[in-house]
């Protein structure tokens, strides 16, 4: 201090220089500390990223939506002090259940009315600010962000301090645990977009499969034939096969072809990833990014297979479909409550010309070196007439329909079991085909309609959440309780009715929920129901058949209106044609005359000259002679009767 003091002493000088030293040593003071504070800030930062360890987790993949899930459940994250609201649940895995610190009014009287939508408000903390969460001996530090690339889309990051990434790797499973809890009851569907991208678009609940009413033996075929298929990884490594498992469902609309994929992937634990082929944006390189983004384990759903094989016809000379021209989508009146493809309901009904898929571009996709492997694939056509010319087409593939199970009896109607080997591209779908139902089926409708639960009278080895079933028994509307033998006995008075083969089950099942609350109506109406359906039927047929009539003789009329008048606009132009040539010869023999008479002018004249000069030569001989004979006299008035003389001559 001695030695600043004499440093400072010979500038300020004297003894006013006291309060100078002590501004002075206020700020070497000041600077130290700031120093220091640097420093140590630093020093930190630098302990920090030798020792933290830090995970990022991005929003487009899945361990994002099992941490958000976890995290909604700490207490650290809900006593957030700074936090955003939100009655959206963006996250595939939250589906329709919002987080747990999720709130509403529940004193709402207007609650309970059934049908109203209960909207929940949910606190997340904000984004860019970090909370501390205690986990398993560890304290985490959690952000959520925002990533930089100007997608905007949200990141999670997780520090700790840790010797290695063991405990973050305990953190993600348990999550991932936790998730697939929650997710146990319910199945995710993604739709495909036109950017060659799965939306994950809703997570419904299991269907059970005891709910899905086949021929006997089928669903079971299916169901163990498919776990089977799932088991066999390394055989199929084994022995070079592409592990890859292909059905095709095929039934008139509304006998089951949706449920059966929805009560299949809930038993299997799998995702649903659909794609509709008669989508406008449909092409060739869409579809082979779409199978090439389909996780390993997954049923990939092709709705409508045969629109691209019917548009094939049009389109890939190399490809062969029956030809088509009603390309509209068929549309059921039938209730189609439990459908998978919200989107399908804006399918456009008629095919667009954007759509450029080709039958090649399909089963490259398919099975081509970018497809993945592991997923099940599902195709649903109403249309399997349309599929087999294109199908059965020699070098391309080999259609082997064989029945199974033997169930043709005089109650059953037959199922048919078709495989299709694609011998170029190693493609085998196996072919099933949902009929209508008969006797049997139609009871087991009838049964599973108005039992009083879910175990009753059928076997359920599938989820069914148990609140939709009892609010469905406290609802004042639906059927009274039956006891076993009056379900029975009612069923088979409905089954009897009911004649085989001519509903479909969704129409079944409309009729049915007509009359939820009415067992015994529906039982005993049951005939009379047939009877109306099929007036209706007629009726409709009728209507139709007069449209497509009137439709016909309205185009019968605008091909006789044009082919009358184009023989008009004919017989015009002929006539024109014939007025014209008559004006061109007249014209022409005009021109001609008037050429002819010009020319004999010119002849005339020719003539007149010459004459003129034959008389001028001979006057100037006769002068001559008369100038010899006469020395010098002549007579004047003889050579005006010459000039006359030749006038005369011409006339
Ligand atoms: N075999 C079945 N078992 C149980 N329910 C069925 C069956 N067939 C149809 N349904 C019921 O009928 C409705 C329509 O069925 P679904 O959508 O599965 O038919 P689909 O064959 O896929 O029709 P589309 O060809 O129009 O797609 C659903 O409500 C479903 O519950």
């Amino acid at each position: 201090m001695d030695a600043l003091k004499s440093l400072v002493q010979p500038l300020v000088g004297g003894g006013g220089g006291s309060s100078m030293i002590d501004g002075m040593k206020l700020v070497v003071l000041g600077g130290t500390v700031e120093t220091a504070r640097r420093v140590a800030s630093s020093g930190w930062s630098h302990f920090i990223n030798s020792f933290f360890l830090t995970a990022h987790f991005s929003e487009e993949d899945y361990p994002y939506d099992w941490l958000m899930l976890w995290l909604s459940r700490r207490p650290e994250w809900q006593r957030s002090r700074e936090f955003e609201t939100t009655t959206r649940t963006s996250t595939p895995g939250f589906g329709t259940r919002l987080a747990d610190n999720s709130f509403g009014d529940d004193d709402d009287e207007n609650e309970d009315i059934p049908g109203k939508v209960k909207t929940r408000v949910v606190f997340q903390p904000t984004a860019n600010t970090t909370h501390t969460i205690y986990y398993r001996g560890h304290w985490l530090r959690v952000r959520r962000g925002r990533k930089n690339d100007g997608s905007g889309s949200e990141t999670l990051s997780i520090s700790v301090v840790a010797r290695n990434n063991s405990i973050l790797k305990q953190l993600v499973l348990q999550a991932k645990k936790e998730y697939e809890a929650e997710a146990v009851h319910r199945i995710q569907i993604y739709f495909a977009d036109s950017h060659g991208c799965w939306r994950w678009t809703d997570s419904r609940h299991k269907r059970p499969m005891s709910s899905i009413v086949l021929n006997p033996g089928v669903k079971e075929m299916l169901l163990s034939d498919t776990k089977d298929f799932l088991k066999s990884e390394k055989w199929y490594a084994d022995r070079g096969i592409p592990f890859r498992r292909g059905y095709l469902l095929h039934g008139v609309p509304g006998s089951g072809k949706s449920s059966l994929i929805h009560a299949i992937a809930g038993e299997l634990m799998l995702d649903i990833y659909v794609v509709s082929l008669s989508s406008s944006w449909i092409s060739d390189g869409t579809l082979t990014t779409l199978m090439g983004r389909v996780p390993a384990r997954c049923i990939v759903l092709l709705e409508d297979l045969d629109a691209a094989f019917t548009r094939s016809t049009s389109r890939d000379d190399e490809s062969t479909g029956s030809p088509d021209s009603s390309k509209t989508a068929t549309v059921s009146n039938e209730p189609t409550d439990f459908h998978l493809r919200s989107s399908r309901r804006h399918r456009t009904e008629h095919l667009s010309d954007v759509n450029t898929l080709s039958l090649s571009g399909l089963l490259n996709a398919l099975d081509g070196v970018a497809a993945s492997e592991g997923r099940i694939l599902f195709a649903t056509t109403n249309h399997l007439e349309r599929l087999d010319p294109a199908l059965s087409r020699p070098g391309r593939m080999d259609v082997n329909r064989r029945r199974i199970g033997g169930y043709r009896t005089a109650n059953y109607a037959p199922f048919t079991y078709h495989r299709v080997n694609i011998r170029s591209v190693n493609i085998v779908f196996h072919v099933l085909v949902l009929c209508r139902p008969v006797d049997k089926r139609i009871f087991s409708i009838f049964v599973f309609m108005f039992r009083t639960s879910a175990g009753d009278g059928l076997k359920n080895q599938a989820y069914l959440p148990p609140s939709v079933e009892e609010e469905i028994a406290a609802f004042k509307h639906s059927s009274p309780p039956l006891d076993g033998n009056t379900l029975s006995k009612l069923a088979k008075d409905f089954a009897d009715s009911i004649p085989d083969e001519e509903f479909s089950v969704a129409a079944l099942q409309g009729y049915l929920l007509k009359n939820k609350s009415r067992p015994e109506d529906a039982a005993h109406n049951a005939a009379a129901w047939v009877v109306s359906e099929r007036e209706m039927r007629e009726r409709l047929k009728k209507e139709r058949e007069l449209k497509e009539k009137q439709a016909r003789e309205k185009r019968r009329k605008e091909l006789l209106e044009k082919a009358e008048e184009k023989k008009k606009a004919e017989e015009e132009a002929s006539k024109k044609a014939l007025e014209a040539e008559k004006n061109k010869t007249e014209e022409k023999a005009k021109r001609e005359a008037e050429e002819t008479a010009a020319a004999e002018a010119e002849l005339k004249q020719l003539q007149n000259e010459a004459a003129l000069d034959t008389a001028t030569a001979e006057n100037k001989d006769s002068d001559s002679e008369s100038d010899v004979s006469s020395s010098g006299t002549s007579t004047p008035a003889e050579p005006a009767a010459t000039w006359v003389k030749i006038e005369d001559s011409s006339n």
